[in-house]
């Protein structure tokens, strides 16, 4: 059996590939020039990489088309929420031009393969208190340019799926963290200064940006394995909410990792971390 991954190089990507190697799968990723391959360099004599550029309609149909797969995990994105603030025509277009190509090209192929794709917690946005644990049927309420390209590529997922037949299998992924973590995301960015602090390369100040919000982690490699499950007993067309139904503060994170160090540290609140808007989530 094949499978393409898109994003084989970035965090998830990699352990999505270790799962399949695991599993012996034959795994095919998708690179680009600038790619960096730090996170599957202990990989790439098992995988086969093609260089593909996403945004360009006829890079992917000719990848696919070349690899004809079984399956194909759509794990390719622009995932860091403040970035989208920044360049939020980027973010939609990256996001939302790369994923209609997959799905056009497998169309225009007639392949059967069967599409997971990579959508996100953030799309329910704003959560009303009687609303959770969130389900699928919740109401989308997004609050960023990045949490508007997942409503679009789940949206998408569902009308290809109605449209055309794709087997398209829609993740709805909670926070999930672990080794390769990047480390804009807080927790590796809270890991990240804390070891330098411990280092004595950095002051003793941690800065960090809403620690009141409430976010539910789950290991990647356990994420991995739901994408996985998504493909092998998901039905075509359904969304599927990952977590691990435990919530978390920012606060009670950033107070879990201070726990690991010895160092003695001061908590100042960065203007620049915080967001326009953000997902809060509601106590239980
Ligand atoms: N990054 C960051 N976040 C901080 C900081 N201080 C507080 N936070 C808060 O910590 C929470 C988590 O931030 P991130 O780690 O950047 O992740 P995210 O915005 O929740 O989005 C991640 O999870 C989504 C759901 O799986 C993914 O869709 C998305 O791509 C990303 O991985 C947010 O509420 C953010 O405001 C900080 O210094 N840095």
């Amino acid at each position: 059996m094949k499978a393409l991954i898109t994003g084989i190089t970035g965090f998830v990507g990699s352990h999505m590939a270790e799962y399949l190697l695991n599993n012996n799968i034959e795994v095919y990723g998708t690179i680009r020039h600038r790619s960096r391959m730090n996170h599957i360099s202990h990989l790439v004599d098992d995988l086969n990489l093609v260089e593909c550029e996403l945004r360009d309609p006829f890079s992917v149909e000719s990848v696919i088309g070349h690899v004809k797969p079984d399956l194909i995990f759509h794990l390719a994105a622009q995932s860091f929420v403040p970035t989208s603030w920044n360049s939020p025509m980027d973010t939609i277009h990256n996001n939302v031009a790369g994923q209609l190509n997959i799905f056009e090209a497998v169309r225009r192929l007639g392949l059967n393969s069967k599409i997971q794709i990579a959508c996100s917690s953030e799309e329910y946005g704003h959560v009303e208190p009687s609303e959770v644990p969130i389900k699928e049927t919740n109401p989308l309420r997004p609050l960023s340019p990045y949490a508007i390209s997942k409503v679009t590529q789940d949206y998408l997922g569902y009308q290809y799926y109605k449209s055309y037949g794709l087997h398209v299998v829609r993740t709805r992924t909670f926070n999930h963290t672990g080794p390769r973590r990047g480390e804009n995301f807080v927790t590796s960015n809270f890991s990240k200064q804390i070891a330098e602090i411990e280092k004595g390369i950095k002051p003793p100040v941690i800065h960090v940006g809403n620690l009141q919000a409430k976010r539910d982690f789950t290991d990647v490699r356990d994420i991995v394995r739901g994408y996985w499950l998504a493909l092998e007993k998901g039905d075509p067309g359904d969304d599927y909410n990952i977590a691990s139904n435990t919530c978390w503060t920012i606060e009670e994170m950033l107070n879990l990792l201070l726990s690991y160090s010895k160092v003695e540290v001061q908590v100042q609140e960065d203007p620049a971390r915080l967001r326009p808007s953000d997902v809060e989530i509601p106590a239980r």
